[in-house]
C-alpha cells in the first residue's frame, strides 16, 4: 500500500492495532472538541501566497536551542511506544536520527533512556519529564538524562491529574503486564496497594506543582527547561520572568482540558507576549506539510507531532516514522515553494490570511 498522507498511516494503524491501544492513542477528553478541533483550526487558516521568487531552491533546515535541525518538525512525547511496536522508543530514536530531527523522549518510555541512546547515539534529544510527589525521583531521572547527552528537559505542566478519557475508562485500560515504564524498572513495578492508572500508581504525579517547582527544577540542572503546557499570554510571561528557555504551547493533544483552545489558536498571543525573548514551539494537530507552514507564520519555531509518529511505529517501525517524517518535510518544502518562501527564515505573518481567521 502507497502512503501518500498521514491519514494513511492513520487508517494503518487503526486497523491494525488492538482497540484498546488504538483507544489509547486517539483519546481526547471528554467529549474530544478540543482534541478535534486541533485539526479543525489549521482548516480555518488561509495563506497569502507569494509568486514569481525564484523558489527552485529551497532549504528547510532551522535551529532549536542553537542545534541545527533538517526541518522544523520533532517528535513530542508519548507514552508506550512498546505497544504500537516491539522495539517502542529505540525505533523511533533511530528514525529521528536518520531524519536530524529533535526526539523528546517521554518519562513513560517503554524502553529505558540508556536503550534509547545507545540504540541512536548521535540522536538530538529532549527528555519530558513530569514532576512526581517523590521529588529524588525525579531528580534521578533529571541527572541520568543529563549524563546521557540529553539537551534539554521538558517540563509537562497540563497534567496534575490524567484527563478524562472515556474509552480508556471503559476498556480498563492499562500496560501489559510484558511492559514496563521502563525508567522506572522496580520502582513504579513494586506492588502498590493504591489505585492504578494506566498500570501506573496513580498518586506518583504530584498536583500540587506550581511556578516555585520551576526554581527547583533549575536548582538541580544545567539542561535549558521548556516548559510545554501553556496556552495563555499570562502564563507565557511568568514562563519568561522564571527564566526558562522554551515554551511548548500545547493542550496535550486535547487529552486534558476539554473545551480549552485548539494550539494553533493560542499561539499569536503567546507569540505576541514573549517577543522573541525565548523559543516558542507548538505541538497539537498537525497533520499536513501546510499546518506546519501556518505555525511557523504564526510564530513557532518549530512543531511537534504526536500521534503520527505512532501511527508510523504502528506501520513499520523505525522505517515508518521515518516515512511519516519524510512526507512531512516534502509537504513542508513544496508549501513553502508554492507560498514563495525559500527558506524558514522568509515564513512569516504576512503569509496568514487575518481576514478569514
Ligand atoms: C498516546 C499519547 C501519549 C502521550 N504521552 C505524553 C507523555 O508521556 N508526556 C507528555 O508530555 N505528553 C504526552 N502526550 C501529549 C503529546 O506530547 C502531544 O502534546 C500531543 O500528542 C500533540 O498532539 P497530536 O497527537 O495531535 O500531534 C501524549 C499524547 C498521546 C496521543
Ligand atoms: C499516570 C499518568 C499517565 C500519563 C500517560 C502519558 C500521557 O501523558 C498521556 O497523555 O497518555
Amino acid at each position: 500500500m502507497a502512503m501518500v498522507c498521514l491519514t494513511d498511516f492513520e487508517e494503518y494503524a487503526k486497523e491494525h492495532l488492538s482497540k484498546a491501544t488504538w483507544d489509547y492513542y486517539a483519546a481526547g477528553a471528554d467529549e474530544c472538541c478540543t482534541r478535534d478541533d486541533n485539526l479543525l483550526a489549521y482548516k480555518r487558516i488561509r495563506l497569502r501566497p507569494r509568486i514569481l521568487r525564484d523558489v527552485s531552491v529551497s532549504d528547510t533546515r532551522t535551529t532549536v536551542q542553537g542545534t541545527e535541525i533538517s526541518f522544523p518538525v520533532g517528535i513530542a512525547p508519548t507514552a508506550f511506544h512498546c505497544l504500537a511496536w516491539h522495539e517502542g522508543e529505540v525505533a523511533t530514536a533511530r528514525a529521528t536520527e536518520a531524519l536530524n530531527t529533535c526526539y523528546i523522549t517521554s518519562t513513560y518510555s517503554t524502553c529505558s533512556v540508556e536503550e534509547i541512546v545507545a540504540a541512536a547515539p548521535n540522536g538530538y534529544r529532549w527528555f519530558q519529564l513530569y514532576v512526581y510527589r517523590d521529588r529524588k525521583l525525579s531528580e534521578q531521572i533529571v541527572h541520568r538524562v543529563e549524563a546521557l547527552g540529553y539537551k534539554a528537559l521538558v517540563l509537562t505542566v497540563d497534567v496534575p491529574y490524567t484527563g478524562k478519557r472515556r474509552n480508556d475508562i471503559r476498556n480498563q485500560f492499562k500496560l501489559p503486564p510484558h511492559l514496563k515504564v521502563k525508567n522506572f524498572d522496580g520502582v513504579f513495578q513494586q506492588e502498590t496497594a493504591g489505585p492504578e492508572e494506566y498500570g501506573i500508581p496513580a498518586n506518583t504525579l504530584d498536583p500540587s506543582i506550581s511556578w516555585k517547582d520551576v526554581y527547583w527544577l533549575q536548582s538541580i540542572t544545567r539542561l535549558p527547561v521548556i516548559i510545554k503546557g501553556i496556552l495563555t499570554k499570562e502564563d507565557a510571561e511568568l514562563a519568561v520572568e522564571h527564566g526558562v528557555q522554551g515554551i511548548i504551547v500545547s493542550n496535550h493533544g486535547g487529552r486534558q482540558l476539554d473545551g480549552g483552545p485548539a494550539s494553533i489558536d493560542a499561539l499569536a498571543e503567546i507569540v505576541d507576549t514573549v517577543q522573541g525573548r525565548i523559543e516558542i514551539y507548538l505541538d497539537g494537530g498537525i497533520r499536513t506539510g501546510s499546518d506546519v507552514l501556518k505555525a511557523l507564520a504564526l510564530g513557532a519555531k518549530c512543531v511537534f507531532i504526536g500521534r503520527p509518529a505512532v501511527w508510523g511505529l504502528a506501520y513499520k517501525g523505525e522505517e515508518g516514522v521515518r516515512e511519516v517524517l519524510q512526507i512531512l518535510n516534502d509537504e513542508f518544502r513544496l508549501s513553502m515553494a508554492l507560498s514563495g518562501c525559500r527558506n524558514v527564515a522568509e515564513i512569516n505573518r504576512n503569509l496568514i490570511q487575518f481576514s478569514k481567521l
